[in-house]
């Protein structure tokens, strides 16, 4: 705007225009710009068709009033003032100016005066107006546009700059000076009125070799060679790693061409981009690491089946790569039966309408992945993911060695089973604590009770009375079964009496077994087999070979063998005191010459049945040969055991034998020996007793004589 101070300053110029009223008029009439001349108090003495046009009015509606009536009411005052001053003091008065036309609008005008003195002397000032509306609202249009332009620069978060054709910087935005700014006082290299040019073609500009070639590209899109290029590099500062994208173009259309250079931080998006691609690659890591095959599948609102995506694992399944696997769904279907394609499809619509997880085991045949048909083992998740489409994500998995196994477990079981049930012999099963937890028929029959009475009871339980050969107690904690549990080792060929609950007595022969899972000892199976028949013979046999024919009592060579034990015992006991009795008939030569042999044998016989009767069933009761006894008195000592004899002799003698109808009577002289450890044999306790009893002999007989 002209400043009105100054303006009025200038010296009055009025005298140097030597106009006539007739040059004015004329020169005001066909001026094709608008001409006032306005009197010092404001009125317009005179206005030109242009000027009236300018504002709308008619001459008639213009002179004789103020030519305020073009301003705005607030402006009206000032202006007069200047008019004024302007022509007091004269001066040219000229500039830009806001005025308003007869309908109110508003336009912008120039205008210069120049102070005239009328024919009458009075001062007026000739003004020229033009109308500059148009062009300065381009031009105001232009600079806001300009202003808009730059504003929208510096909002932006891009590294922004303007290049001249010869790559001189013009404008840059607020990111771009602040960037500079940040990174190395390269501000001075790269601001305005700068050649970034020759900043991009430094060594170690804004990238590593990248920047040459950008600098060749800049050099082409500023030769007009090249319309627009973009490249991404790296700059990555000790903060961290940063990326870049740089988008070159040349404006269109402009003139003179400019070139814009954009800088935009990508960092954020390559670090996402990076964690993506790790992702995949785990992801592929994965998907290769399973066995079997990752898949996805689409099922459409229309109901199409499509696979999406399969990893590699897909080609030892069906001999396909993912790309023909995903590409042609139908190769897949064609390598299942039919029944196993529908109960396919039916379970996957079930998985798709109720979201829960879609499991299916289907047999493939599969000429191209190897021999014989596969079983495979489908999971998938469902995942709705817009109206009716639903996705499903899940592995397939070879699970024919799984099958197989199982068939020939179900087999295995099964024959187990009948084998089981039908086996002749017994079989129990145990827990780690001894109770039976199963039992074959054979089982129950051998032992005469039902399942029901046999499971849960332990060898522990009262009703078990289980005993040895020699019929001692077999302790429950002896059990083969518990032995097994015990020691984890199996035990073998062990013969045990059990006597039943209704008190027969069977004779088994029981191996147990234990059994592991996980390395860990959990139960134990017993087998066993009723050898009754077998013990009683044995036992009948031994009892034979063992027993005097005639008396039924122990042989000598058993009665020897049980010494002989008797004297292991003692030595490995000495604390322990056993006795050995010898007994023999007096004058039996007699009773066979006097009543007969067989009179003798009932003699023997006799006599036999008195020293059972006199003595405990732990006693041995044996005939050493022809008239002569012995007795083996386990853990008796002298003393009770001539007690014993004493009563036995007296008994003898008082109970006369009585043989058809002859009373024959019967006396024996009886020699006692304790069995001491420190004897060299067994056979030395013997012979003691023996020669205790001789001396009885030598002493009239029918007497007891301790050695
Ligand atoms: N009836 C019978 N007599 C037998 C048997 N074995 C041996 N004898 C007899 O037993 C008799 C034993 O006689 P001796 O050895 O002289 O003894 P003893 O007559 O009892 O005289 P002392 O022993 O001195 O009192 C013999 O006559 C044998 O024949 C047998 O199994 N039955």
């Amino acid at each position: 705007m002209p400043n009105p101070d100054q303006d009025l300053q200038a010296p009055c110029a009025a005298g140097a225009f030597p106009l006539t009223g007739a040059w004015l008029d004329a020169l005001i009439q066909h001026a094709p710009v608008g001409i006032a001349v306005i009197d010092l108090s404001g009125k317009y003495l005179s206005v030109n068709p242009a000027y009236c046009e300018l504002y709308g009015y008619r001459a008639a509606e213009m002179l004789g009033n103020s030519f305020l009536m073009v301003f705005a009411p607030e402006q009206r005052e000032p202006v007069l003032q200047r008019h004024q001053r302007f022509l007091s003091k004269g001066s040219e008065l000229k500039g830009e100016w806001d005025v308003v036309n007869r309908d109110g609008k508003l336009l912008r005008v120039l205008s210069e005066s120049v102070a005239v003195r009328g024919a009458d002397g009075q001062m007026s000032r000739l003004v020229y107006v033009l109308d500059i509306t148009a062009r300065s609202r381009a031009e105001h249009a232009k600079e806001e546009s300009r202003r808009q332009v730059l504003s929208v620069m510096d909002a932006l978060t891009a590294h922004i700059c303007v290049l001249d054709e010869q790559g001189v910087i013009i404008k840059v935005n607020r990111a771009w000076r602040e960037f500079a700014a940040a990174n190395g006082g390269s501000a001075e290299l790269c601001g305005e009125g700068k050649n970034y040019l020759d900043f991009c073609r430094q060594p170690l500009a804004f990238a590593d070799a990248g920047a040459l070639e950008f600098a060749d590209k800049l050099t082409e899109v500023l030769a007009g060679r090249l319309q627009s290029f973009q490249v991404e590099y790296p700059c990555h500062s000790v903060q961290g790693p940063r990326w870049f994208l740089a988008r070159v173009s040349r404006t269109q259309d402009v003139e003179p061409p400019r070139i814009v250079v954009a800088h935009d931080s990508v960092t954020e998006l390559k670090l996402v981009q990076e964690a993506l691609r790790r992702q995949e690659a785990e992801l592929r890591d994965l998907a290769a690491s399973v066995p079997g095959a990752l898949f996805r599948l689409l099922v459409r609102p229309s109901g199409k089946i499509e696979f999406v995506y399969f990893s590699p694992g897909v080609r030892d399944l069906f001999g396909l790569s993912p790309e023909k696997a995903c590409g042609d769904g139908r190769a897949l279907l064609r390598c299942m039966a039919r029944e196993y394609r529908e109960a396919c499809e039916a379970s996957l619509r079930r998985a798709v309408a109720s979201g829960q997880a879609w499991e299916q085991e289907v047999e493939v045949w599969v000429p191209e992945a190897g021999a014989g048909p596969k079983c495979l083992q489908i999971k998938a998740t469902p995942k709705l993911t817009g109206p009716g489409e639903c996705v499903l994500t899940g592995v397939l998995t070879d699970v024919s060695a799984r099958k197989q196994a199982e068939t020939a477990l179900k087999a295995s079981t099964e024959s187990f089973r009948i084998f089981f049930e039908t086996m002749p012999q017994g079989v129990v099963y145990h827990a780690a604590s001894g109770q039976i937890t199963a039992a074959n028929p054979a089982a129950c029959a051998l032992l005469r009770l039902s399942l029901d009475q046999m499971l849960g009871k332990t060898p522990f339980d009262p009703g078990w009375r289980a005993i040895r050969e020699d019929g001692s107690d077999f302790p429950a904690e002896q059990h083969p079964a518990m032995e097994a549990l015990r020691t984890g080792q199996p035990v073998r060929q062990v013969v045990m009496g059990l006597c039943l609950p209704e008190g027969s007595l069977i004779w088994l022969q029981v191996n147990a077994t234990p059994l592991f899972k996980q390395g860990l000892l959990t139960e134990a199976y017993t087998s066993f087999e009723d050898i009754t028949e077998l013990i009683r013979t044995r036992q009948e046999l031994h009892r034979q070979a063992s027993t005097d024919h005639l008396t039924g009592a122990a042989n000598r060579r058993h009665f020897m063998e049980r010494l002989q034990a008797e004297y292991g015992r003692i030595q490995r006991r000495p604390e322990l005191c056993s006795c050995v009795v010898t007994l023999d008939l007096d004058h039996f030569k007699k009773i066979n010459d006097g009543f007969g042999h067989a009179a003798g044998d009932a003699v023997l016989r006799h006599v036999t049945l008195l020293m059972r009767l006199g003595t405990r069933p732990l006693d041995v009761v044996g005939r050493l040969g022809g008239e002569e006894f012995a007795l083996l008195l386990p853990d008796t000592s002298c003393e009770d055991a001539q007690v014993l004899a004493e009563r036995l002799r007296l008994r003898i003698e008082q109970n006369p034998v009585q043989y058809r109808q002859t009373i024959i009577p019967v006396t024996v002289s009886i020699g006692i020996s304790a069995i001491l450890s420190s004897d060299a044999n067994a056979e030395l306790a013997l012979s003691r007793s023996d020669q205790a009893m001789y001396a009885i002999k030598e002493h009239g007989r029918n007497g007891v004589s301790i050695a």
